[in-house]
């Protein structure tokens, strides 16, 4: 009998017995994430954080054992048609281009529709970077670039956000302010995120579920 059949909320992600290997390391994760939830990982340096986002991304490979996410299983997707939104620790703007243009890269075709750019605006203007939107990256900081990075992987239409570290180079005052926006926007959307986080209070103040690696 399915989930649904018995009246069970289907989870929007659902990782069962998830084997990865990384040179001489070898994990095993179970977790069920519903949409609106956020999930934190926490962990010693080293432990296999980024590795797990990596995998759930496509871009470390999958040993064993089951991955669904929005009711398809994508272990053996293509990281490109896998239906997640990734931030890396280093946030990969295009030094080149602007910062309007690296925040639509984000969308389809690079091409926003007008509330999902108007999204983006009222984000910006909530975090405190929309006076940046013209420039280039070098011209920023690196607290000014993480909410930047942010609001686009968040806003991107996937069903499932994966960030590693995302509030690293924020102040006590954007990071409750990042975390708090973040929290609202999964739980609006009805979509789910799994982010790596060192400091505990922010495991308290946002974790649905906390995941502790060793
Ligand atoms: N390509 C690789 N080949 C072999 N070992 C790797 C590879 N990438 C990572 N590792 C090892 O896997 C382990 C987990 O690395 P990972 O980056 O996932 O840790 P982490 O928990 O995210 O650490 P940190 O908190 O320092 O970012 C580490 O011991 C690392 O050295």
């Amino acid at each position: 009998m399915s989930l649904a059949s018995r009246g069970e909320k289907t989870p929007l992600l659902a990782i069962q017995r998830l084997q990865i290997r990384q040179g001489t390391h070898f994990w095993e994760h179970n977790l069920q994430l519903h949409a609106g939830e956020v999930a934190v990982i926490k962990g010693p340096s080293g432990c296999g954080k980024t590795t797990l986002l990596e995998a759930l991304a496509g871009f470390v490979p999958i040993e064993s054992g089951c991955l669904v996410i929005a009711g398809d299983s994508v272990e053996n997707w293509p990281a490109e048609k896998r239906p997640v939104s990734l931030l890396f620790q280093q946030q990969n703007f295009f030094e080149h281009l602007d910062i309007t243009t690296n925040l639509k890269l984000g969308f389809p075709n690079a091409s926003p529709s007008t509330h999902q750019w108007q999204q983006v605006l009222n984000a910006c203007q909530l975090l405190g970077v929309a006076a940046f939107l013209e420039r280039k990256p070098s011209e920023l900081s690196g607290g000014q670039k993480q909410r930047l990075a942010l609001i686009r992987t968040v806003l991107r239409p996937q069903p499932l956000v994966l960030l590693d570290e995302p509030f690293s180079a924020l102040d006590d005052h954007h990071r409750q302010l990042a975390g708090d926006w973040l929290r609202e926007e999964i739980k609006a959307s009805q979509r789910a995120a799994l982010l790596v986080s060192h400091r505990p209070e922010d495991a308290e103040r946002l974790a649905d579920q906390l995941l502790l690696l060793e």
